[in-house]
C-alpha cells in the first residue's frame, strides 16, 4: 500500500527522521530528510568502520535553499549503507554542522525501521522491559514499563529512554529474531498503529498492522547540539537470526547478551 510518489516518504523500509523526530518540534512530521533525494558521495572523508568483506555505498544530503528556509542551517549528512555477507545491514550516519555564521544547531533523529513480522500478536520485544518511556498516545507523559518482554494487543507509540545497545524482536511464528544493535542512539521508539489508525492512513493497508512493527533507534529525549565544525555519529546494525523461542532452544537472554 506504500505510495512511491515524491515528495512524500515511502512507507516502509528505513526512513530517516532528521532534523526532527515525529512532532517533537516546529518542523514537518519527522523532518524533511526522509522526503529528499540523496546523492552518491564519491569521496567521503574516511572513518573507522569495518567495511572489509562487505558491500557499501556512501550517500550525502545537503540542504537546498528551500530547506534552509524551513531550517536555517547548513549541514552535511553522510550516510554509509553497508551490507554484510550474512545479510546484516549497517547504517552509519555522520552529521556535520557546516554553518558559516558561527551558530550551533540542535536536532532529533531516528532510523524509522519497519520490520516485517508474521503476526503482531505473537511478537515479543526483549531489551526494553522495566525502562522508562514517553507515551505519544498520552501527551508524551513519562511512565515505567512493567513486567516481562513487550507484547502487543493494541496501538502502541512509545519512546523508550536510555535503552541498551541491543534490542531483539522475537517472531515466534517465523522462528526468526531480529537483532538491533545501535550506537549514539540512546532511545528506541516502538510503534504499531493497530486497526483504527491503519484504516485512517492512505498508504497503509487496513490489515497491514498485523504484519509490521517499527522499532526505531533514536535520539529524541536529549536533542543533539553541534557547533560549527562538529560532527555527530549514529549507527544501527540489523541482523536476522533463526530462533525457536517457542521450543526453548534459544534463550532470549542469550540473544541479547551474546555477541
Ligand atoms: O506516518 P508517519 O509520519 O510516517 O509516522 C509514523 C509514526 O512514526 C513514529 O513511530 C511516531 O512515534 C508515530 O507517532 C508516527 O505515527
Amino acid at each position: 500500500m506504500a505510495i512511491f510518489k515524491p515528495p512524500k516518504a515511502i512507507r516502509g523500509g528505513i526512513p530517516i527522521c532528521f532534523p526532527q523526530f515525529s512532532n517533537h518540534g516546529p518542523l514537518e512530521q519527522h523532518g524533511f530528510a526522509r522526503n529528499r533525494f540523496w546523492s552518491i558521495d564519491s569521496d567521503p572523508p574516511p572513518f573507522p568502520t569495518n567495511s572489509s568483506n562487505k558491500a557499501f555505498i556512501d550517500l550525502i544530503l545537503k540542504p537546498s535553499e528551500e530547506d534552509m528556509k524551513i531550517w536555517p542551517h547548513s549541514f552535511e549528512f553522510r550516510l554509509r549503507v553497508t551490507l554484510g555477507p550474512g545479510g546484516d545491514l549497517m547504517l552509519t550516519s555522520r552529521i556535520r554542522n557546516t554553518n558559516l555564521d558561527g551558530k550551533p544547531f540542535t536536532f532529533t533523529f531516528a532510523y524509522h525501521t519497519y520490520f516485517s513480522v508474521s503476526d503482531i500478536s505473537e511478537v515479543r520485544v526483549e531489551g526494553l522491559e522495566t525502562l522508562d518511556y514517553l507515551d505519544n498516545l498520552q501527551n508524551k507523559e513519562r511512565f515505567t514499563e512493567q513486567g516481562d518482554a513487550i507484547t502487543f494487543e493494541s496501538e502502541v507509540d512509545k519512546i523508550y529512554l536510555s535503552t541498551p545497545t541491543k534490542i531483539a524482536i522475537l517472531d515466534h511464528e517465523k522462528k526468526r529474531t531480529f537483532v538491533i544493535r545501535k550506537d549514539g542512539l540512546p532511545d528506541a521508539v516502538v510503534w504499531n498503529p493497530w486497526d483504527k489508525k491503519a484504516k485512517a492512513m492512505a498508504d497503509f493497508g487496513d490489515d497491514e498492522y498485523k504484519h509490521m512493527l517499527c522499532v526505531e533507534a533514536a535520539a529524541v529525549e536529549k536533542p543533539i547540539t553541534l557547533k560549527p565544525g562538529e560532527e555527530w555519529r549514529g549507527r544501527q546494525e540489523l541482523s536476522a537470526v533463526p530462533s525457536s523461542y517457542c521450543s526453548g532452544q534459544l534463550d532470549p537472554q542469550r540473544v541479547l547478551q551474546g555477541s
